[in-house]
């Protein structure tokens, strides 16, 4: 089904804290869960290696500090990885390490190849620009200047995220919690990027709420075919999105595979004890 990666991450390692003799070597460090006993240095991210395919969602679930929105930050260059590469198979960036970009360049690859959604919408949203305008600001951050263009683009994704075009001058100060959301995702939207990444994006909002926010991001998936990385904490989240999953403890990859195949036979304690939780 799949071919080539669209994005490929060998051995990421993001840690805070310059470390110490007792964790500085990964062969003999010794770690209570995430961090050092001794000199108190987190190791958010160890050695983490994965794919992602064109079309596909991959999931990303583990518990509360197991280190999915560091991951998540450091592939939206919100935090420097400590070391590791990370490799686009898409245009002028294909097989340079995103890492060693310039800030230009990162930049570039902000606006035009990934979007993001954050769990908090104060992070992705400008809460006193209106709807419309918080997408043109982020089609103005690539380079656009064209204001009818502009304005035909954001009303476009607006109606594709369901917020009413009546509402969309009103700022999203106003909205509720789900409708944030959508903005966040329409803005992410904004230049068609082939990588949407969402960290935890339905957490804290009502059930049928978040079953809106889930149905929205699935029917987005289908009918442009991007690639997304989505993370949640909730593996019901995991099961009704994503075709691959990671599960992810201590900032490690503990298990990964087929969505289906993890729910169906978990091989390590930890996703049985997640995957019979939620039965
Ligand atoms: N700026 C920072 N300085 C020090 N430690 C940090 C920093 N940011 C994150 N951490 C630590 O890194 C580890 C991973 O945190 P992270 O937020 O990535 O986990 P998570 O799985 O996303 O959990 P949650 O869903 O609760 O945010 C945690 O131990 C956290 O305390």
């Amino acid at each position: 089904m799949y071919k080539q990666p669209i994005l490929q991450v060998h051995n990421l390692n993001k840690q805070y804290g310059s470390g110490c003799s007792a964790c500085r070597d990964t062969h003999t460090r010794s770690l209570e869960k995430n961090y050092c006993a001794s000199c108190g240095t987190v190791y958010a991210c160890q050695d983490l290696s994965f794919e992602l395919y064109p079309g596909e969602i991959l999931g990303i679930v583990g518990e509360s500090g197991s280190g999915k929105s560091t991951l998540m930050q450091c592939l939206y260059f919100d935090e420097q990885a400590s070391s590791g590469e990370m490799l686009l198979n898409h245009g002028d960036v294909a097989g340079k390490n995103l890492w060693s970009l310039s800030n230009q360049q990162k930049r570039f690859v902000r606006n035009h190849i990934l979007g993001m959604v954050y769990q908090n919408p104060l992070r992705g949203l400008k809460m006193e620009f209106s709807a419309i305008g918080n997408i043109a600001e982020k089609l103005i951050a690539a380079g656009g200047r064209n204001v009818s263009h502009m304005e035909e683009t954001g009303k476009e994704l607006l109606e594709k995220v369901h917020i009413p075009l009546l509402r969309m001058k009103e700022a999203p100060k106003h909205f509720s919690g789900g409708m944030q959301q959508r903005v966040q995702i329409a803005k992410a939207l904004s230049n068609y990027p082939p990588i949407l990444l969402l960290d935890e994006v339905t957490t804290g909002l009502d059930l049928s709420v978040q079953a809106s926010v889930l149905d929205l991001i699935k029917t987005i998936q289908r009918e442009l075919g991007i690639s997304m990385i989505v993370v949640s904490h909730d593996l019901a989240v995991i099961r009704m999105l994503a075709d691959r999953t990671i599960v992810m403890l201590n900032g490690t990859i503990l298990e990964q595979g087929l969505t289906d195949q993890i729910l169906e036979d978990p091989q390590e304690p930890y996703t049985q004890q997640l995957v019979y939780s939620m039965l």
